[in-house]
């Protein structure tokens, strides 16, 4: 019988994203606090004779099949570490929007990693595993590890945040994705001559966590990549516009972008929210979702 593992695994929201200057290797230093929330991909791997990758879900036709899929290129991460054949079959089952600033990819990522190491017993230790994941991409070792984080250096670095409760979203999903390097060209051409802050996490903002209060959580929610991505994406101004005047506690773009994100007093307020989104025609869906979720779990 041929053995298969399944991992299930959570899209992001950045509470906070604050970007320094560039750096020379071309990254930018973060403290980008991280909150995983309870939209879902889920990955399985079962042997093959070769590596292939398929993928499901209204979004499947924009996820790339071949070795540049995060979840291929995971898979071979760590089967040449432990000097195997990365010969399995990877189906992606995506409900996490493509290229929308949720880490969609780099959650296919963490989880193929995670599904390979059970699949093929290679035991890896947490430690390797995080090792992998900075490899191959600055979000994807907080997609291993979920809940909430401050990622440092260039976001890869984790410190465990407490969350006291629950916070509940809405996430706008807008029809075409935004290329996150370029996001990050449009902040460095918006700051080009300014001086650019080191980047620092606000204590306000790990006490509203700490604290589970979403009113305070809304007033110290902030994205240092919002300027670029409305610059390079105009329209998403409407969208938050749309879902403040719905009564959404505060309106955000999601990482770096296009999703743009709504935190709500609790469930029922984020159900209008969310039907008030829909309604005003500037978004493509929306989704509402609960805060923290755990991360990469085999299931
Ligand atoms: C916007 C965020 O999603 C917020 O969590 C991340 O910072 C992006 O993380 P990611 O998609 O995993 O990004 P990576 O795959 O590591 O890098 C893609 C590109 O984004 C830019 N990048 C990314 C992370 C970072 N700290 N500085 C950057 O300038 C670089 O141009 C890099 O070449
Ligand atoms: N498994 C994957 N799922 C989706 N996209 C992938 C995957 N692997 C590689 N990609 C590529 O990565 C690009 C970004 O997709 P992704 O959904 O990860 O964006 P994102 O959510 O904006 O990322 P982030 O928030 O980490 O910056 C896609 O356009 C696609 O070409």
């Amino acid at each position: 019988m041929t053995r298969s593992v399944t991992v299930r695994v959570p899209a992001k929201v950045n509470v906070q994203l604050a970007v320094g200057a560039p750096r020379p290797d071309g990254f930018h230093d973060l403290a980008n606090v991280f909150l995983a929330v309870g939209l879902y991909d889920e990955v399985t791997v079962t042997p093959a004779e070769a590596l292939r990758v398929t993928c499901s879900g209204p979004d499947a036709g924009q996820v790339p099949l071949d070795a540049t899929n995060l979840a291929a290129r995971a898979a071979i991460a760590l089967a040449t570490r432990h000097g195997i054949a990365p010969d399995v079959h990877i189906h992606i089952d995506k409900d996490i929007p493509v290229a929308g600033g949720m880490a969609g990819g780099s959650a296919d990522g963490a989880a193929a990693l995670l599904a390979c190491d059970a699949l093929w017993g290679t035991g890896a230790s947490q430690g390797e595993l995080l090792e992998i994941c900075a490899e191959l991409g600055s979000d994807v070792p907080f997609s291993l590890v979920g809940g909430a984080a401050l990622g440092t250096g260039r976001g890869e670095q984790l410190t465990t945040v407490d969350v006291g409760g629950t916070f509940h979203w809405v996430f706008a999903v807008a029809d075409g994705g935004l290329s996150t390097p370029a996001v990050y060209g449009e902040f460095d051409r918006l700051t080009a001559g300014t001086d650019v802050p080191a980047p620092a996490a606000s204590p306000a903002l790990l006490t509203a966590l700490r604290e589970g209060d979403a009113t305070e959580l809304a007033e110290t929610l902030g994205n240092d990549l919002q300027a670029a991505a409305l610059s390079l994406r105009p329209s998403l101004a409407g969208t938050l516009a749309a879902g403040t005047a719905a009564g959404a506690l505060a309106a955000l773009v999601s990482g770096s972008g296009p999703t743009t994100a709504f935190l709500t007093a609790d469930e029922e307020s984020a159900r209008k929210v969310a039907d008030a989104l829909l309604a005003s025609g500037t978004c493509r869906s929306a989704r509402v979702a609960p805060s923290p979720a755990p991360g990469a779990t085999v299931v």
